[in-house]
């Protein structure tokens, strides 16, 4: 059976951070979502690795959604034959669906990714899996802070796990680690992975939804300015005085 390579770097993270949340338990049954792009392909194969050191017993299956528009991912089945790794696509009519919503909704993407997670749920409740894994990553976490904050006046982000009110647990073991380094993962490994097209839509020549690309851009340029801004970030993302603020809800008074 193959292996992928792995940095000690990377490994260690994400040791840390199942660790530190208790992602993954004895007994798991966890569904990973499988995109094909470099981040949901490194979690497969991090998640790999923690199947063969943890001291605990865990099953994972990949899945992939396919949206019904003729898409084909025999590379990923190919994969994950290679590496061991239990795979599926899960057929559904999204594209459809999309057809008559969209003209009425702008938001082509985000109402894939709804469609997608709703998906993603509806297989691993009715299959038997207690935990949903996804592949988002640090520099997603800090786009989405700052989109919700600059475009939604909210402040928000994403937790490394959180419980549906299903009672399904969604986990995001890469949730600390750079885009760089999953980056760096497929190239090392000279894995071929989907590109970055954030949805399906933007196969059809939509572009990139401008907001994260301006997201992307903003936390670069800050990151130009301020060498650890993104490693201050993240101890922020840690240390979060919630009574200081103007959200009457939270304050002590
Ligand atoms: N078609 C899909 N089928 C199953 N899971 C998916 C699919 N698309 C995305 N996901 C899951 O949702 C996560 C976040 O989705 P997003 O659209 O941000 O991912 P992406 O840009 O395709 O990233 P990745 O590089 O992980 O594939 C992915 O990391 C993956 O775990």
């Amino acid at each position: 059976m193959k292996r992928a390579e792995l940095s000690k770097k990377l490994i260690k993270q994400v040791a840390r951070t199942n660790v530190e949340f208790e992602l993954l338990q004895e007994g798991d049954n966890v569904l990973v979502g499988l995109s094909g792009g470099k981040d949901s392909l490194t979690l497969i194969h991090a998640l790999k690795h923690i199947q063969r050191v943890a001291p605990y017993d865990f099953r994972f299956k990949a899945v992939t959604i396919s949206y019904g528009m003729g898409e084909n991912y025999d590379f990923l089945q190919r994969h994950c034959e290679e590496y061991g790794i239990e795979y599926e696509v899960y057929e559904t009519n999204i594209f459809d669906i999309a057809k008559d919503k969209i003209r009425q909704n702008s938001s082509y993407c985000s109402f894939f990714s709804r469609m997608r997670r709703g998906a993603l749920y509806t297989y691993a409740l009715q299959n038997g899996f207690n935990k949903v894994a996804l592949g988002h990553h640090l520099d997603d976490a800090i786009e989405s802070f700052f989109m919700n904050m600059f475009y939604n006046g909210t402040m928000r982000s994403m937790p490394p796990i959180y419980k549906t009110k299903k009672g399904l647990y969604v986990i995001r073991p890469l949730i600390e680690i750079r885009e760089s380094q999953t980056a760096g993962f497929v190239k090392r490994n000279g894995f071929w992975a989907i590109g970055d097209e954030a949805c399906p839509a933007m196969r059809f020549d939509i572009k990139e939804p401008y907001v994260r690309e301006n997201m992307k851009e903003f936390v670069k340029e800050l990151e130009k300015k301020f060498q650890d801004v993104v490693k201050y970030i993240r101890a922020s993302f840690r240390h979060i005085h919630d009574d200081t603020f103007f959200d009457k809800s939270r304050l002590i008074v």
